[in-house]
């Protein structure tokens, strides 16, 4: 396990009191689910997207990584709540609110409670490319072929 010790700011006082300070869950979480910090509850309606504040910002600093905000599989699956961005990507020089974009893709409503945990920040190790540009690549087994080319078994 590598572990990173990150800046972050508190934007609101009521991460850490009455909404809990994100933390993994267990010990082999990958995730830190992040909590919807709104003053009230939030009526999603089927088809409608939200971004929700989470009180919290970070600063990674460090260009070899990135974080990325990724749905609950319990509120996707069951209850159609996804991100309206799919993913989102925390830029390493990023010091704004973690913003987190819900997505009700389900046909019920979904009403997102204050302090609920909606989404969930993993960090990752990110290469910045530097372009070298070629005229030709050496050959591979793939080549250009893709999008099923391979065959569907
Ligand atoms: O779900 C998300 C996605 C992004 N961000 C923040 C952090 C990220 O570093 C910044 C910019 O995100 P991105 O580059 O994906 O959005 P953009 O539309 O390209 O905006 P920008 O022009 O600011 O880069 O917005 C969030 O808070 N939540
Ligand atoms: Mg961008």
């Amino acid at each position: 396990m590598t572990k990173k010790t990150l800046q972050v700011r508190i934007l609101d006082d009521r991460i850490g009191t009455s909404i809990p300070f994100p933390e993994y869950a267990t010990e082999g979480s990958a995730g830190l689910d992040l909590r919807a910090c709104l003053k009230e509850p939030l009526v999603l309606e089927p088809g409608q997207t939200q971004l929700i504040p989470t009180g919290l910002s970070i600063h990674i600093a460090d260009p070899s990584l990135a974080a990325m905000i990724l749905p609950r599989s319990g509120l996707g699956h069951k209850h159609g709540i996804v991100l309206g961005n799919l993913v989102g990507l925390i830029d390493s020089d990023y010091q704004g609110e973690l913003m987190v974009s819900c997505w009700n893709r389900g046909n019920t409503t979904f009403t997102v409670n204050v302090g609920e945990r909606v989404a969930q920040l993993v960090l990752v190790p990110v290469v910045q490319a530097d372009f070298e540009v070629v005229d030709e690549f050496d050959a591979s087994s793939r080549g250009e072929g893709g999008f099923g080319s391979t065959g569907s078994h």
